[in-house]
């Protein structure tokens, strides 16, 4: 295993006893496209039609199925493994998106989850 590797691995185990923020992917999304020259690749058209082509995988892993118990009660781990990966696929495109697009996700999202409650305010209890 390689210095990167394993410096990745370690920091895994570190995120699963920690919540990971959002910024925190973003500066590891950065940290990984510098160290293999890929900055001229992540454009902001690029990084969306990456992110649409994920969202297409995903969309496979359900395609066919017919509708889905929430939980997937009987899906396979391999299968639900698969779900994780292409899930984090788009997530992980959606935030090199706006990073690159100098857009703070975390802010932006809370600040719409916001709006959101004033446009659709909560049934009130009787
Ligand atoms: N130019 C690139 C290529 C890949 N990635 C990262 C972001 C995604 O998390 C993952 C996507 O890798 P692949 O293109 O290999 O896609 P999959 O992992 O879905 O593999 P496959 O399409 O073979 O199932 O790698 C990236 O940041 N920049």
């Amino acid at each position: 295993m390689g210095r990167e590797e394993e410096e990745l691995v370690e920091e895994r185990t570190m995120a699963t006893t920690m919540e990971i923020s959002i910024k925190d992917l973003s500066k590891k999304l950065e940290e990984f496209a510098k160290a293999r020259d890929w900055e001229k690749y992540h454009s902001p058209r690029n990084l969306l039609l990456a992110m649409v082509g994920e969202v297409g995988e995903l969309s496979e892993i359900f395609q066919w199925r017919g509708e889905v118990d929430k939980g997937l009660p009987n899906w396979e781990e391999s299968d639900k493994e698969h779900l994780g990966e292409e899930l984090s696929d788009v997530l992980l495109y959606l935030i090199r998106l706006a990073d690159i697009c100098g857009i703070d996700l975390g802010d932006a999202a809370s600040k719409k989850i916001v709006k959101n409650a004033i446009k659709y305010p909560p049934k009130l209890s009787a």
